[in-house]
């Protein structure tokens, strides 16, 4: 089955990444999101990534306009039903997800693909409250999408090879490079990643290094493109801590046990750079150490 069109739910930073390379490639794109804000928001978002990759001189005048034309938006749900590949990228959180799929799949074609960005949560459990496990997979892009050149490809219990190879020409199409995964919490890049990014928080908790010095050290120490802290500010500290949560429930394992010091942040709302504030503090010019 060829995919030409694409719903994406969800237009924070990932579905705004997702919408833009999957226009750029030719796809035909839906954008859904429950907020007309954020929608507004993602569509300033993209025209500014194009504007830039322009003005790098990595595509022309043209295509940024052609891309650009080819994204629609809409808050209606069901408007995503007649693409040929839908991939959810709303929050993470499972009973927003599962609530997603119940309300989409009355309208979906008969052979659309569902599909969903989840960083860590069981696909083979979303998968299972649809009505086509066996053309459900994990889609899993990298964050900033643009940039990054891989995407987990996640099969559930019940997912047909016919789906799968759909998807990985999608990811081809893309110019990125998939890596196949088995469903298991987080998958493989967080299950290494986010760990990490936890560990980072205990040493912050328990005073080894202040913010500046811990992300110094894994950047001049192990030649890491962000520190920690500054990548955890990046991705939003309510998805780090949902990670974990996942981890810890799904493996049963006290090493995975979410740093309080991580769930105090959340409860604040400092959520990293979406909310201006995490780590850093990002409300002047230069982003500021908040420990
Ligand atoms: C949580 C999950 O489920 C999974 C995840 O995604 S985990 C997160 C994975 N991502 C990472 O680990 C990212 C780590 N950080 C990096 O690789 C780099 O810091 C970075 C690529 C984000 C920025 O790199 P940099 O060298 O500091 O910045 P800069 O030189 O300005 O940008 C490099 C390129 O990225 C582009 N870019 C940077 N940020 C961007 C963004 N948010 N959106 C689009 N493009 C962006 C720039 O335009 C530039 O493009 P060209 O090379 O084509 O000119
Ligand atoms: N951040 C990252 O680095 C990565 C994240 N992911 C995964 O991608 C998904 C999205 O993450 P991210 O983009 O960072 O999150 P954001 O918080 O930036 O965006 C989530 C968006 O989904 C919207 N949303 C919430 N509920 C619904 C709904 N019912 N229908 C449609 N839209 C909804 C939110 O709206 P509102 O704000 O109004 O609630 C928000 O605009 C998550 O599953 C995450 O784990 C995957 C790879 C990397």
């Amino acid at each position: 089955m060829e995919i030409k069109s694409v719903g994406v739910v969800g237009a924070g930073q990932m579905g705004n990444g997702i919408a833009h390379v999957m226009a750029l490639a030719g796809f035909d794109v839906m954008l859904n999101d429950v907020s007309g804000d954020a929608l507004e928001k993602a569509r300033a978002i993209i025209e500014k990534n194009l504007d830039r990759q322009v003005s790098r001189e990595k595509i022309s005048a043209e295509e940024r306009d052609t891309a650009l034309a080819r994204i629609r938006t809409t808050m209606e749900l069901p408007d995503l039903g007649q693409t040929d590949l839908v991939i959810e990228a709303a929050t993470e959180r499972e009973e927003v997800k599962h609530k997603i799929f119940e309300g989409i799949v009355p309208h979906l074609k008969e052979n659309t693909i569902l599909t969903s960005n989840t960083s860590s949560i069981s696909i083979t459990r979303l998968a299972s409250r649809t009505d086509r496990p066996e053309k459900f997979l994990g889609f899993h892009f990298m964050n900033p999408v643009p940039v990054m050149s891989l995407v987990e490809l996640i099969r559930g219990i019940a997912t047909d090879q016919e789906t799968y190879e759909a998807c990985l020409a999608v990811v081809e199409k893309l110019g990125k490079t998939a890596a196949s995964a088995e469903d298991f919490p987080a998958f493989i890049v967080n299950r290494i990643l986010v760990p990490m990014i936890n560990e980072a928080c205990y040493t912050l908790l328990e005073g080894v290094g202040n913010v500046r010095s811990i992300d110094q050290a894994m950047k001049l120490g192990a030649n890491h493109p962000m520190g920690p802290l500054e990548l955890a500010d990046f991705i939003g500290l309510d998805t780090c801590l949902a990670i974990m949560n996942v981890l810890h429930e799904g493996l049963g394992d006290t090493k995975y046990r979410p740093c309080p010091l991580l769930s105090k942040y959340v409860e604040a709302g400092w959520l990293g750079r979406k909310t201006k504030r995490g780590f850093y503090d990002y409300r002047g010019d230069e982003p500021v150490p908040t420990r």
